[in-house]
């Protein structure tokens, strides 16, 4: 017997601080209905199969433009915006926010016009060949400059894959070099141009994502919580685990896990579910990417009430992403529930394109989405 005994309101997330309603066996927690800050959900056959997976739980979700070819134009992005639409289960109210795929020839004022019609929310640089589809990416952040100061000076969000594509530089120190070298000049050269730091996988990030102002802000994958280097290499090898910013040592997930459920407002939830065909992952040069669309939130209930913090789910799922993107929070809600038994997913989600592996935590999870 499950009994409801708290339930958080909309713009209410102090009721789990009462030790005592923990102590209590609260087993239902409702917040505002989560969004998801940073979302790949392919096209074609893919999207068809795994849409469903994210439209479930999130309201919203920025939606990644690493396409093959990229979504790199306002009139692509609408394109794909109406692909996504098409393929969303009847009654699903989910809503694409859509972003455009920086390149070295890209318009501003195609990108100033797309943010104007409210079709897109964000634009996307990927270092060029940093991660999965970003060969089209930018090589020479000069040759940007001008978009940066568009985007500044109509206050449009730039997200970036963080990490330098520096042959020389060692793929653990990718994301702290990307900081140092790439981030803080451009920040420094284009004054009032608001950044997100996609997939934070290091202490290194989060002390300087923490220390900047709020045209600062960083997303936090559900796996980066989770997983440290070993899980991936430990024992052996474990593609599913792999993904790009690459795991890193347990201190940084330490600080990750400090960051996601501090309440801080420059961090929120991007799952950055990327869903590859089994095939491709378990391969002799297997993709990076780990699919996290279906469990994400039993997950995350989970880790924040190990933490003692459930309370601050909100903040980090539901409330500082909508508060750095400028849009209201979700007015529905979610509820999710702690169960005596172990909840079971699949182990893949099936799809017209190939199964897809499920991340897989590792850990019995209790929490469970309530229909
Ligand atoms: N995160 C990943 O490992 N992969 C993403 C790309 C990305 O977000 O870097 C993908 O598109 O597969
Ligand atoms: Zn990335
Ligand atoms: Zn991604």
């Amino acid at each position: 017997m499950h009994r409801k005994i708290g339930v958080v309101s909309r713009g209410n997330s102090g009721f789990a601080r009462d030790p005592a309603l923990l102590a209590w066996g609260m087993n239902i927690l409702t917040i505002p209905r989560p969004d998801d800050w940073h979302l790949h959900l392919r096209d074609g056959a893919m999207l068809q199969g795994i849409l469903p997976e994210s439209a479930r739980d999130f309201a919203r979700a920025i939606i990644m433009p690493n396409l093959v070819p990229p979504v790199v134009t306002g009139a692509q992005a609408a394109a794909y915006r109406a692909r996504i639409l098409a393929a969303l289960p009847e009654g699903a109210a989910f809503e694409p926010l859509m972003t455009l795929y920086l390149t070295e020839t890209t318009d501003p004022e195609d990108v100033a016009a797309a943010a104007a019609s409210g079709l897109i929310k964000a634009v996307k640089l990927y270092p060029a060949g940093a991660t999965t589809n970003s060969d089209s990416g930018v090589r020479d952040f000069d040759k940007v400059r001008p978009v940066f100061e568009k985007m500044a000076e109509i206050g449009l969000p730039l997200c970036t894959h963080g990490e330098v594509t520096t042959p020389e530089v060692d793929i653990f120190d990718r994301e702290a070099v990307f900081i140092e070298t790439v981030l803080d000049p451009i920040r420094r050269a284009t004054p009032g141009l608001r950044v997100v730091m996609e997939h934070l996988t290091t202490k290194d990030g989060v002390d300087y994502v923490a220390a900047q102002g709020h045209d600062m802000g960083a997303t936090i994958t559900t796996h980066h919580l989770i997983i440290n280097r070993n899980h991936i290499l430990v024992g052996g090898i474990k593609p599913h685990y792999y993904c790009l910013p690459v795991a890193k040592r347990e201190h940084h997930r330490r600080a990750l896990i400090e960051a996601a459920t501090s309440g801080n407002p420059h961090f929120f939830l991007g799952t950055d579910s990327a869903p590859h065909a089994d095939p491709a992952k378990e391969n002799a040069c297997g993709c990076a990417g780990c699919f996290t669309a279906t469990n994400t939130m039993p997950l995350l209930a989970h880790i924040f009430e190990s933490e003692g913090r459930l309370d601050a789910l909100t903040a980090f799922a539901s409330e500082n992403g909508p508060r750095f993107y400028g849009l209201p929070v979700n007015s529905t809600t979610l509820s999710l529930e702690k169960h005596d038994t172990p909840t079971s997913w699949p182990a893949k989600i099936e799809t017209g394109a190939g199964p897809v592996t499920l991340f897989d935590p590792g850990f019995p999870v209790y929490w469970q989405v309530k229909d």
